[in-house]
């Protein structure tokens, strides 16, 4: 993973080198924070030293008993999932993956209609055990696995914490079951049993996940210098200081467009705190140059811009044409133009001032996306210990969870008690 800041200098809001020689000490003084908190497993920082602590042959073998499926469905939420769906809509498999992540009925019937569950893995993961959206979710599946006249026992992977009503689950009918590991909040667990099984099962090699999740972990230094995901995380630090409250994340490459998504909750969730964070908006490259680019550019001086892209890409020629007006297109290729698209905007956001940085990775493979994981997983660290806030904790969720449980009659709570007095201004 390497990071580009020469685009976040002098510009509005902007860095300086002077900012960043002076915030380094700064980096240096994190630095050692987490690398303690990663010496002694503390929760949160024990994230970071998963590239050595996964076990991936503990992974396989949950997974080899399970004959080569023609499909692997994930039923989980934010962590649980995004992890997973990252790898696999990466990454090319002749194993289908699908993902059940949210309660819209209309789309969970949609999907099981879709799915040949009599050759399907179900995946269900929750480190709770409790997430309403993740047991319900699994119960419909595994109701229509029934009527389908599968047994669901065969077909269901169990990835959860050592308690709860998943674990349980799973000793009662004797599932294959994986632990979540402790001191790993759902966001960050992309690179451990909860990211990595679903890998597995598609046959990408895990083990070089983890070795790029490695490489990141060697690149980590005390001086953003020397530590791209440092430089990333202090950038944005700085930028979030002077007034940038957003942070488009723009890859170029539909392989990484849900790579945006799992990095807008690790952001969301994990800074989100006492009033302060930067709010992840969700972009993709070439397509919201013709949408979102317009705000970017000329909308209000709050936001930056990341522009990530692989420098090597399968690419598809683009046939010579006699139409003069396209002419210039004729002969070039489809990754030619991206790529010009992506310099294009990149120097457009420059020349209004815009402030953005370029992350880029040598290619879309296991390796590029274990280090861009952890990279970005350390970034939010040590944004976190900038910002001084409890990056690993996430309080303000549950207020709506106890609501939404009183609603439906799980548990007497205020929460639900206060969605009767919604102030109403209706107009029909
Ligand atoms: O893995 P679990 O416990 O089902 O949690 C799923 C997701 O819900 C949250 O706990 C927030 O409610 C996330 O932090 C987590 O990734």
């Amino acid at each position: 993973m390497r990071v580009d800041l020469g685009n976040a200098l002098e510009t509005t809001p902007g860095l300086t080198t002077e900012t960043l020689d002076r915030l380094d000490d700064r980096v240096a003084a994190a630095h050692e924070g987490i690398a303690a908190g990663m010496a002694d497993d503390e929760f949160g920082y024990a994230a970071l030293t998963l590239p050595e602590t996964a076990d991936p042959d503990a992974i396989r073998s949950a997974v080899d008993g399970f004959d080569r499926p023609e499909a692997v469905l994930t039923v989980g939420i934010g962590g649980s999932a995004l992890g997973a769906a990252t790898l696999s809509n990466a990454l090319e498999s002749d194993v289908d993956a699908y993902v059940l992540d949210n309660v819209d009925p209309d789309e969970t019937r949609r999907l099981l209609a879709d799915l040949p569950l009599g050759d399907t893995v179900v995946n269900v993961v929750s480190k709770s055990g409790t997430t309403a959206e993740t047991l319900a979710n699994f119960l419909v599946v595994r109701e229509a696995m029934a009527d389908a006249g599968v047994d669901w026992t065969e077909r269901t992977l169990v990835t959860t914490g050592e308690s709860g009503n998943l674990r349980e689950l799973a000793d009662r009918h004797g599932l294959p079951s994986l632990p979540v590991p402790d001191g790993v909040p759902g966001r960050f667990s992309a690179l451990s049993t909860v990211g990595l099984a679903v890998a597995a099962l598609q046959g990408h090699d895990i083990e070089a996940v983890l070795a790029g999740g490695r490489d990141g972990m060697d690149a980590l230094a005390g001086s953003l210098y020397d530590s791209p995901a440092y430089a990333y995380g202090a950038a944005t630090y700085a930028l979030a200081e002077r007034g940038a409250l957003t942070n488009a994340v723009m890859p170029y490459a539909e392989s990484l467009e849900t790579f945006a998504e799992w990095f807008a909750q690790l952001w969301a969730e994990s800074l989100g705190k006492d009033g302060l964070g930067q709010t992840p908006a969700r972009a993709l490259g070439a397509t919201d140059q013709h949408s979102q680019l317009q705000l970017y550019r000329a909308g209000p001086p709050d936001k930056l811009v990341t522009l990530v892209r692989p420098t090597e890409r399968a690419d598809a020629p683009i046939p010579e044409t006699d139409l003069d007006g396209l002419a210039y297109l004729g002969g070039s290729s489809l990754g030619g133009l991206l790529d010009a698209e992506f310099e294009a905007t990149e120097a457009s956001l420059a020349a209004a001032g815009v402030p953005n940085v370029r992350v880029e990775i040598d290619r879309v493979d296991e390796r590029a996306l274990g280090e861009l994981l952890f990279g970005m997983e350390a970034a939010c660290v040590l944004y976190g210990e900038l910002a001084s806030v409890s990056t690993f904790t996430q309080p303000a969720v549950e207020w709506g969870k106890k609501a939404a449980r009183g609603l439906l009659g799980g548990g007497d709570f205020d929460e639900a008690d206060a969605v009767a007095e919604k102030r109403e201004l209706r107009i029909d």
